[in-house]
């Protein structure tokens, strides 16, 4: 067991992400009080990751119900979520119970919306078991699944009661998925906190695994990024759209590939994307498009996508949620740290940038 990090995500209904290895022991008491039927939410296939949670809930006193998702982007359907809302009517959760979400960020997304949508809301508690969920997909409150039109196009915001991150659960992780969830460390640094770039850089072979001597400082430090921004900006009105950095592009190549990619790999090519379409733009110099390359390659991440694919990936763009109208718009950078937007850019522009990463 180590000492866990609690960071308190601020605003109307402030939360705890609660960090650290053996902790387990925490999840109930980021329930709210009065809870008697708990719902768990996890992927049929990791039965050994949700197994403790139902234990930990079932000796506070709960009833618990476990329900079994399909694995991964899978699950995010509305027929997923039909059998769960169904599910829930079966074993009649109320307004004052409770959802928990166990696994990877396709489960806490769905997880997220079936409480947000069930009898209006009820609370959601998340309990992440994948880099990628514990950094990014389970703080914040956005929540959704994906429709044939596009990726997480049906969703709400319903901020956690609580997220705890059981740090033990990632060595099972395989090597693919975790290095897929640095691509959402590394945006992390490239829009707010450059020491994320710096401890991968030093050494990025063990910034690839669980147990490197940095891994639990990045995690923490994205996380800290995360609270920040969406503690000042639940609903996306403003600042919250820097964490969408790389993903007008990698959503829809998420769509191109049928969701067979992994998201945080679309998201790297999306953040050199991004980066390409700030030096053309005149706000960056080459050295951060070199940089954006040079880390995610020294992690393992993909940089580059299909030449032939550019006339479908820019009409998927067009339903990005950041669009007003026909207006596309895109987060850039003015420099790392420095996230701003760019609004309705000639066409010319996009294609120029998506040239530079093509393969
Ligand atoms: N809501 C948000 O703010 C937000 C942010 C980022 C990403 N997301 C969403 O998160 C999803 C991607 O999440 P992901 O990368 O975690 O993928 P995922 O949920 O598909 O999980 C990846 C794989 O790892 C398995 N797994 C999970 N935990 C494991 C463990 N400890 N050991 C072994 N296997 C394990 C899962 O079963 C799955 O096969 C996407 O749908 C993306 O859109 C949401
Ligand atoms: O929390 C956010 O806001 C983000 O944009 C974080 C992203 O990493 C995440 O993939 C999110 O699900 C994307 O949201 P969307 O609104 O573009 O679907
Ligand atoms: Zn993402």
């Amino acid at each position: 067991m180590t000492t866990a990090t609690r960071i308190t995500v601020r605003g109307d209904n402030p939360y705890d992400v609660v960090v650290g290895t053996g902790v387990l022991g925490e999840l109930p008491g980021l329930l709210k009080p009065g809870v008697r039927t708990v719902a768990v939410i996890h992927p049929a296939s990791l039965p050994e990751m949700s197994r403790p949670v139902c234990e930990a809930l079932s000796d506070a006193g709960h009833d618990v119900v476990a329900l079994p998702v399909p694995d991964g982007e899978q699950a995010k359907t509305v027929e997923v979520a039909a059998q769960l809302w169904s599910a829930f009517g079966r074993y009649g959760v109320t307004r004052s119970d409770a959802v928990v979400g166990v696994g990877g960020g396709a489960t806490t997304d769905l997880a997220g919306f079936v409480a947000a949508t069930w009898l209006r809301g009820v609370q959601v508690v998340l309990v992440p078991t994948t880099l990628l969920a514990m950094v990014d997909a389970a703080v914040g409150g956005k929540n959704g699944i994906d429709t044939p039109e596009g990726k997480n196009l049906v969703g709400t915001f319903l901020p956690p009661a609580g997220v705890l991150c059981e740090l033990a659960t990632l060595p099972t992780l395989p090597r693919a998925d975790y290095v897929a969830g640095l691509a959402e460390v590394i945006k992390g640094g490239f829009i707010a906190d450059p020491e994320i770039l710096a401890l991968v850089e030093a050494d990025p072979d063990a910034a690839t695994r669980p147990d490197g001597p940095h891994s639990r400082e990045l995690i923490e430090r994205k996380i800290r990024v995360k609270a920040d921004v969406v503690g000042a900006d639940l609903r996306e009105a403003g600042l919250r759209e820097i964490l969408n950095y790389g993903h007008t592009l990698a959503h829809a190549i998420e769509r191109a590939e049928h969701y067979q990619m992994r998201h945080g790999e679309a998201v790297a090519i999306g953040m050199v994307y991004a980066a390409e379409l700030s030096r053309l733009d005149g706000r960056v110099g080459a050295d951060l498009v070199q940089r954006t390359r040079a880390i995610l390659t020294s992690v393992g991440l993909p940089t580059t996508y299909h030449a032939d694919a550019w006339p479908r990936l820019r009409d998927h763009m067009r339903l990005d949620k950041k669009n007003r109208g026909a207006k596309q718009r895109f987060v850039v950078l003015d420099g790392v740290a420095r996230p701003s937007r760019l609004e309705d850019p000639a066409e010319e522009l996009l294609e120029a940038a998506y040239r530079e990463i093509s393969r």
